[in-house]
């Protein structure tokens, strides 16, 4: 048995993998506290991961049947970009600074700034810079807290940090490492002069893992750790990844020509590539994936968080919210949000606030208001596809996974809105999935089994074909009008 975890911002996902049946024995789920502010500050601490790692695995074990003594190997996932710092004794020295975090966008424009705007960004790492990612968050705990920064000896990233606990060895790997802005992706190598831009002394080099290959392993859980969770004594950790990458492998997406979308907290969208692309634009981050190839993606940081928060303005539940919204046309009534309430990053609009536009006495009702959350969080997902698009990236049909995934509505409306065929996976939790299948393969690797991820996904990966929906020419050609507006009013408000 494999144990997958994705640690998400809202919480952890767990699934049991059974390799023998090619299916998921157990699922569990723990959420976590966000620390948010109005000033962008948005934290976690690794403590709240840690707890929700042990109470969704107890979930899980007990929905499976199984022993504990059974799982062979561990896949952790995690959210990308965050800054998790220890201390010399391997303590954390102050709470998580998140992927969502916009506390820190004065320092990323500092930092781009400094690397030579966007085309000096691209030469140095292969991507530009973007508010989120890791470096901008040591700068600002250079100027903002130089206490904490000084008793800085190791920098990690939140899937680090877990397999930091689960095995006490720090490493890192190239898919999430990508995501940190001090990381050349076509070169796969750290870039300590770009560190140097925070820290001239280059103690902030000295501070990072070493980085392991897709298929390796980081070690083993502690036997402390493993008598308490219930587990063997020689339980394998695999290199775990970014939830991106991780999602990826859980969707098949590992070869050219399938797209995955992930309606999480975030809005992303990413299609595996052999290479990075030559040119692309500025708001697609050519990551590496966690299959030892790459995944130019793009995201969006308004997504079910501005629709829940819709939600519960008008104290619906998710069913009451998905009626109103499916009650109304397409086109809201002629309401647009642009959903920015937590600034942006595709756009590159990290101090953006959301607007409402569009309000007359006849369509201000909640069913108009909740669909234009839906259109909205959208829409921006739609501006990401054209980006991809430009960067040479086509695909017809559309792997959705994220908790969004689950509404019949919004599948329908990413169909439309996109004009592509949408089916999601049968396993529920994508990339807890992936990171399973990851740990499958790492443990035949250490066992001397070269076996391919392709055929692993293969074995896998099932799709649920009552989930498939396809795009109605007629909506497709209303949604045309509805992003129409939507790209106007954009660039009205926000140039
Ligand atoms: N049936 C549903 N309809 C619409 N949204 C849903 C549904 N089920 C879950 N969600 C949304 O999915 C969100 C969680 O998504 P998830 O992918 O687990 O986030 P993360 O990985 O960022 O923690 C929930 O907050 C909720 O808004
Ligand atoms: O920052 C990114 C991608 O670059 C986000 O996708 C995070 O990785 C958070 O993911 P979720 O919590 O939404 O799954």
């Amino acid at each position: 048995m494999y144990l997958g975890v994705d640690c998400g911002t809202q919480g952890t996902k767990v699934v049991i993998l059974d390799p023998e049946r090619g299916r998921v024995r157990g699922e569990g789920y723990a959420p976590h506290e966000l620390i948010a502010t109005a000033d962008g500050r948005r934290e976690q601490q690794p403590a709240w991961w840690t707890a929700a790692f042990q109470a969704a695995w107890r979930q899980a074990l007990a929905q499976s049947g199984i022993d504990g003594r059974a799982i062979r190997a561990i896949g952790v996932s995690g959210q990308q970009h965050g800054m998790v710092v220890l201390d010399g004794a391997g303590e954390v020295i102050r709470p998580a600074k998140l992927w969502c975090d916009t506390e820190t966008a004065a320092q990323n424009a500092e930092l781009l700034d400094r690397l030579g705007g966007e085309r000096g960004s691209l030469e140095r790492l292969g991507l530009v810079l973007a508010t989120g990612y890791t470096l901008s968050k040591l700068l600002w705990l250079r100027q903002r807290e130089p206490e904490a920064f000084a008793r800085i000896a190791h920098v990690l990233l939140p899937h680090d940090y877990l397999n930091y606990w689960l095995t006490g060895t720090l490493a890192s790997e190239y898919g999430d490492a990508s995501g940190t802005g001090y990381f050349d992706i076509r070169t796969r190598r750290w870039t300590p002069e770009v560190l140097e831009l925070v820290a001239a002394d280059g103690r902030l080099a000295r501070a990072l893992p070493p980085l392991l290959e897709a298929e390796r392993a980081v070690g083993r859980v502690r036997p402390e750790l493993a008598r308490q969770l219930g587990l063997g004594d020689s339980v394998l950790v695999s290199s775990g990844g970014g939830d991106n990458m991780l999602g990826a492998i859980g969707t098949g997406n590992i070869r050219d020509g399938v797209v995955t979308m992930s309606l999480g907290t975030s809005g992303t969208l990413y299609a595996c590539s052999a290479r990075p692309p030559l040119q692309p634009p500025a708001p697609v981050a050519s990551f590496c994936s966690s299959s030892n190839g790459w995944l130019p993606l793009i995201c969006t940081m308004n997504l079910t968080g501005v629709v829940n928060q819709m939600r519960q303005l008008f104290g619906f539940d998710v069913e009451q919210f998905t009626r109103q919204a499916a009650e109304v046309e397409i086109g809201a009534g002629g309401i647009t949000l642009l959903p920015f309430l937590s600034g942006e990053r595709v756009p590159a609009l990290p101090e953006a606030s959301g607007s409402l536009l569009g309000l007359r006495p006849h369509n201000l009702t909640p069913g108009n208001l909740c669909r234009a959350a839906l259109e909205g969080t959208t829409f921006g997902l739609r501006y990401g596809l054209d980006l991809l698009q430009e960067a040479g990236i086509r695909s017809d049909h559309i792997r959705l996974i994220g908790g969004g995934a689950k509404s019949r509505l919004w599948r329908q409306m990413v169909a439309d809105i996109m004009d592509a065929d949408v089916v999601c996976p049968q396993a529920g939790e994508a990339a807890a999935l992936g990171a399973a299948i990851q740990a499958v393969w790492c443990d035949l690797h250490e066992q001397g089994e070269k076996v391919s991820l392709d055929s692993l996904c293969e074995r896998f990966v099932v799709l649920d074909e009552h989930s498939a929906v396809s795009p109605g020419p007629e909506a497709v050609e209303r949604y045309r009008e509805v992003y129409r507006r939507y790209r106007q009013q954009l660039s009205i408000v926000h140039g």
